[in-house]
């Protein structure tokens, strides 16, 4: 009796040491199509960031089995309402999380049209090298066949995966995987609404399963300088695009209003007709830094090859689309105005 009491405890013993203690994850929700709630289900008509992130949570089936799940709600908006203020509030509490060993992994819930620009933003500031997936979805949960369950189990599974700490955050959308530099909302309506129009996808989730077939190379977290601990505000940059005849009225009407930079989104290889190169040399001696991009939404801007940057003092952005580069101009602008380092940023981050 006594040796089979023995070999019982054992066994439990080993079972107990062996048995996988799932890892912690965090689900920071900021509201989007995710959370959205519309009047009925199979109707367009919808209203984002209306649910809270327990409710989010409660319609992925079989997501306890992934992860220890814990969520905080840092907001509640459509993300083209998505603001400086929430930005720093989250870099803010994810280096908090990790800091404070919280959680092994951190997924954001968020809309859409601005994702691709929270998720770079965050690549940029967060302190660790450690897992900050983020997603959304197209329709609103209170659809038929909303996106957002499939998303948030895919996103917490990479999460949870040895994988996920990548440099900088990973956006999880349609069963792909994508670095938040590159990944760009494509399609105004359709699920498969992100591509990444210069590299593509560094992986897929399927079935629970994480596959990754590439490491970005750009330096992310605690690799780049821009630490905006107690920070509370970051330098105005303004976005103005181009098109044929285009007038130098914005460039000219944001450098009257004080903003610190102009990412221009040029045309072709990030070219500015006369009057707005002009007026960004004009922008540029009154110490404003002006970064030309492209409106084209692949390949990069480069230096010296139609347009005279030595001569108008602009600098290029690579192959940052406009949204992107004013991330990355903005956080220039809290270590440095030199143009030189600025361009520096823009071919390392
Ligand atoms: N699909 C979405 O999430 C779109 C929504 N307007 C948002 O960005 O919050």
């Amino acid at each position: 009796m006594k040796n089979l009491f023995t070999l019982l405890l054992s066994v439990l013993l080993v079972t107990g040491i062996y048995a996988q203690k799932l890892p912690r994850i965090k689900i920071l929700a900021t509201g989007g199509t995710i959370a959205g709630q519309g009047a009925s289900a199979d109707r367009s008509a919808y209203t984002a960031g209306q649910l809270p992130i327990k409710d989010l949570i409660a319609a992925v089936p079989g997501i306890d089995k992934v992860a220890e799940i814990s969520g905080e709600q840092i907001s509640n908006v459509g993300s083209q309402d998505m603001t400086v203020d929430i930005w720093i509030k989250l870099n803010k509490r994810i280096n908090e999380i990790y800091k404070n060993n919280e959680a092994d992994g951190i997924v954001i819930t968020h809309g859409t049209d601005t994702q691709e620009e929270t998720a770079y933003f965050l690549s940029l500031t967060v302190r660790y090298d450690k897992p900050v997936i983020i997603t959304g979805s197209m329709r609103p949960a209170t659809a038929i066949s909303a996106d957002g369950p499939k998303n948030l189990y895919d996103a917490v599974t990479l999460a949870a995966s040895k994988q996920a700490a990548h440099s900088g955050v990973l956006l999880v959308f349609n069963e792909y995987i994508f670095t938040g530099r590159s990944a760009v909302k494509t399609s105004t309506t359709h699920l498969n609404a992100f591509t990444a129009p210069n590299n593509g996808p560094i992986g897929q989730v399927y079935d629970g399963k994480v596959i990754l077939y590439e490491t970005p190379v750009r330096k992310a977290n605690k690799n780049t300088p821009f630490d905006i601990t107690g920070l509370t505000t970051l330098p105005e940059v303004a976005i103005v695009e181009l098109y044929a005849d285009a007038p130098a009225t914005a460039i000219n009407a944001y450098v009257a209003s004080g903003v610190k930079g102009i990412v221009t989104g040029g045309l072709g290889n990030g070219n500015l007709n006369k009057v707005n190169s002009d007026a960004a040399a004009s922008a540029v001696k009154k110490g404003i830094a002006v970064a030309r991009a492209s409106r084209v939404p692949s390949g990069r801007v480069t230096l010296f090859d139609e347009t005279d940057d030595q001569k108008l003092g602009t600098i290029v952005t690579d192959d940052l689309i406009p949204q992107k580069a004013r991330i990355l101009l903005m956080l220039g602008l809290t270590q440095t105005s030199d143009s030189k380092k600025l361009q520096e940023y823009f071919f390392e981050y």
